[in-house]
């Protein structure tokens, strides 16, 4: 395996996910190993892993698949597993999955016994770019994204590329979301790069190189600021009224994946960004296309505004009543904690409606 080098999370690259993971879990050889997976990773990712010394199909943990079960029942399962399973404090837990078992597996880690090592093995892109990495854990509560959780680093991230043969497509698209937020917050370059591949034929040894730059810019963010506290809101762009999109769409029961979900609300938070910071116009109206044409069209109208409105109220980077957002001033020129009024987000939700028609 690969060590990508990076400081707040230790992410390898596997090339024998198997051998690899058996050497990451020599130091557990004498403790219990649980495991846990969505509904479809234990069909197609589990197999890869279960012959490796420790792992047991009888402490492979199943939750459901999808965000719709990001959520305390699926959280109570894994605790009753572990307990079941008579783990203790020197357990180990494998996530298995993609973003939503590495943060509901996470939390569930991060809270037995006040705190049992985990390691993520992402098996989507987007969790391989993005929410394996960092240490934010948790669930969905009461409609809000991510409302329930902690911040605790994975003891290690084994990505194996080649686990993403098996994604379909959408969800392969979804990940990329996460990849361009990353490129923007980067380097007008590296976005250009980012936004020339082609996701929907992809190039799998670019697909690599782009997925380790990808890990390598959160982690340096992640770094600076483990615990959101400034400069790791950054990471955050895009996902205000992102997250808005994706509790309208659960309220609809029609779950968006996050990466379109974060699209659309990168669209509509560029446009904020051209409005408070002057943020090119010619490349917003370039981020509205592009989504446009490879993720379509998140359809509501001004009817939902106000539900959007509130939804954003709950966000984590809001402070003393203030709304406040991750803006851009140039691509590689972050602006954190940008206060906008309602008025200005009212805007942004008719910029992207109107800019879709
Ligand atoms: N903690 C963080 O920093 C962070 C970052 C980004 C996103 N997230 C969270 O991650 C979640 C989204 O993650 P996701 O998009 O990976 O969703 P997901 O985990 O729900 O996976 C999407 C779908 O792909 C299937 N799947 C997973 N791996 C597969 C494979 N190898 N082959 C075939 N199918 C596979 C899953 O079963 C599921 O149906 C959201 O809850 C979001 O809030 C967290
Ligand atoms: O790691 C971070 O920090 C992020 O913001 C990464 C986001 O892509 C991810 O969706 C995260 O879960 C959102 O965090 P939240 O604090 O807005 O719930
Ligand atoms: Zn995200």
């Amino acid at each position: 395996m690969q060590s990508l080098h990076t400081q707040e999370t230790d992410v390898y690259l596997a090339e024998d996910l198997a051998k690899d993971l058996a050497h990451l879990m020599e130091p557990y050889q004498n403790e219990k190993v649980f495991v846990v997976t969505d509904e479809n990773t234990q069909k197609l990712c589990f197999p890869i892993i279960e012959k490796v010394p420790g792992i047991s199909a009888d402490r492979c943990i199943v939750i459901g698949a999808g965000d719709e079960h990001k959520d305390t029942a699926s959280l109570i399962r894994v605790w009753e597993a572990l307990v079941e399973g008579g783990a203790t404090r020197h357990s180990l837990l494998i996530n298995l999955g993609g973003g939503m078992p590495c943060d509901l597996g996470g939390f569930a880690a991060a809270t037995f016994k006040r705190g049992i090592d985990f390691i993520n093995i992402p098996t989507t892109l987007l969790a391989q770019v993005d929410a394996s990495v960092g240490g934010k854990t948790g669930i969905n509560f009461k409609g809000y994204k991510n409302e329930i959780g902690s911040f605790m680093q994975a003891k290690h991230v084994l990505v194996d590329i080649s686990l993403l043969k098996s994604l379909d497509e959408a969800n392969l698209i979804s990940g990329f979301a996460e990849m361009i937020k990353h490129a923007y917050l980067k380097s007008n370059e590296f976005l250009d790069r980012t936004l020339a591949f082609d996701i929907r034929n992809p190039d799998w040894q670019e697909l690599t190189e782009l997925v380790a730059a990808s890990i390598i810019i959160k982690d340096d963010v992640v770094t600076a600021d483990p615990l959101e506290k400034n400069i790791r809101k950054a990471l955050n762009l895009g996902h205000t009224i992102g997250h808005a999109f994706e509790s309208l769409a659960l309220k609809r029961h029609r779950p968006l994946l996050h990466g379109y979900a974060v699209a659309f609300g990168m669209v509509a938070e560029l446009y904020l960004a051209h409005a408070k910071l002057g943020f090119p116009m010619d490349l917003v109206d370039q981020l509205s296309l592009y989504t446009k044409r490879v993720y379509g069209v998140f359809e509501y109208s001004a009817a939902d505004f106000d539900y959007l409105y509130e939804t954003m109220t709950h966000d984590k980077k809001n402070q003393s009543g203030r709304m406040n957002f991750t803006l851009l001033r140039q691509p590689g020129d972050v602006a954190i904690n940008t206060h906008c009024e309602k008025d200005e987000v009212v805007a942004a939700l008719n910029y992207y409606l109107t800019s879709n028609i």
